[in-house]
């Protein structure tokens, strides 16, 4: 325990981030095709991904108008009284408003503060769409059209822009493992891709008596996580040492992780790391963190991503399955036999 926190605090204490801690890696030549970019980036990436699991990205090249479109929206729609917001519910295809204290992660001693709307992709692959009503995370969306067409309006364009990033990242990370720079694309032709906005209000002092996070330690289910953290801070990230660390915002990055579907595809050599959000800033904390995963029916096996038979510390699973076994073991609309869109 730091001397200057009270013990009633201390269960959520982190130090700065130290720059060596949570690389921040430039993209612009990656974006910009350079040749040779995609190597160079590729080893800053998979080194990070190795230590910490984490790296911020600056020069992506989204526009600030999306980011800041997206943005307004986001704060609009949590802005809205919640009985508009339920109106959309969270439902057991993983979409919809999601009340505080609906989240409990697993393990974590007390729920959850944050609110959520998930959505995911507009349109599926026709041959996914069979799965609809059987694989209950192909589904439609749930936006809140009526009440605030904003949301799905200036949305849709940052998710567009944040799934093309994404794809550059894993290209870059599938030449760092020694595979070809579209082993990932094979497997996004329909991707999964589920975003959220989240949103967290300050913690109150009830809430640090009681341990309670904005998100309790956890690490991410799929491959890679992409997150627009507003400038408010307290998102913090696990070292290798055991110590937590701030990952301090900086204009015009975003926050990139590793989640546990990677870390079992690359065989255990990238790292999921756990991770927690506390509000301590004063304000309203938003984010938008979209989880940037396969097609649902796409294999993740370790000897795909060249760990030979026998070295393998994981079978095959679809992505389909191993996300809806962790969604059930985290979210309360599972446990109270919620409706499936
Ligand atoms: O809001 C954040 O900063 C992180 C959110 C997060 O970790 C998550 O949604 O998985
Ligand atoms: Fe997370």
């Amino acid at each position: 325990m730091s001397p200057t926190t009270s013990s009633s605090t201390a269960y959520a204490d982190a130090k700065s981030v130290e720059l060596d801690d949570i690389p921040v890696i430039d993209l612009a030549d990656l974006v910009a095709g350079t040749p040779g970019a995609v190597q160079a980036v590729a080893s800053q990436i998979v080194e990070a991904s190795q230590r910490i699991g984490f790296f911020y990205v600056k020069n992506h090249g989204i526009a600030p108008a999306v980011i800041d479109g997206a943005s307004r929206a986001m704060r609009g729609y949590f802005a809205l009284p919640a009985e508009v917001k339920a109106r959309t519910p969270v439902n057991t295809s993983q979409r919809g408003w999601m009340a505080t204290g609906m989240a409990k992660l697993e393990g974590s001693k007390t729920h959850d503060l944050k609110e959520i709307f998930f959505w995911g992709p507009e349109q599926w692959h026709p041959r996914l769409d069979a799965r609809k009503g059987v694989d209950s995370l192909v589904a439609e969306n749930t936006w809140p059209d009526e009440s605030f067409p904003a949301l799905r309006r200036d949305l849709l364009p940052y998710y567009d822009e944040i799934q093309r990033v994404g794809g550059k990242l894993l290209s870059a990370i599938a030449v760092g493992l020694g595979r070809g720079a579209d082993f990932f694309e094979q497997r996004y032709t329909s991707p999964m891709a589920r975003g959220q906005l989240v949103y967290y209000p300050v913690s109150t002092a009830k809430d640090e008596s009681e341990e309670r996070f904005g998100s309790a330690p956890h690490t991410d289910f799929g491959v890679l996580t992409l997150l627009l953290q507003d400038m408010n801070g307290g998102l913090q990230v696990r070292n290798r040492t055991g110590e937590w660390v701030a990952a301090t915002p900086i204009p015009g990055t975003l926050v990139c992780n590793i989640g546990d579907l990677l870390n079992r595809w690359s065989n255990e050599t990238l790292s999921s790391n756990l991770h927690r959000v506390i509000n301590r800033s004063g304000n309203e904390r938003h984010s938008i963190a979209i989880f940037f995963d396969p097609d649902p029916d796409a294999v993740v096996s370790p000897e795909d991503l060249g760990f030979p038979e026998g070295m393998e510390k994981y079978p095959p699973i679809t992505v389909s399955d191993y996300i809806h076994g962790k969604n059930k073991k985290n979210f309360t609309q599972y446990q109270q036999g919620g409706k499936q869109a």
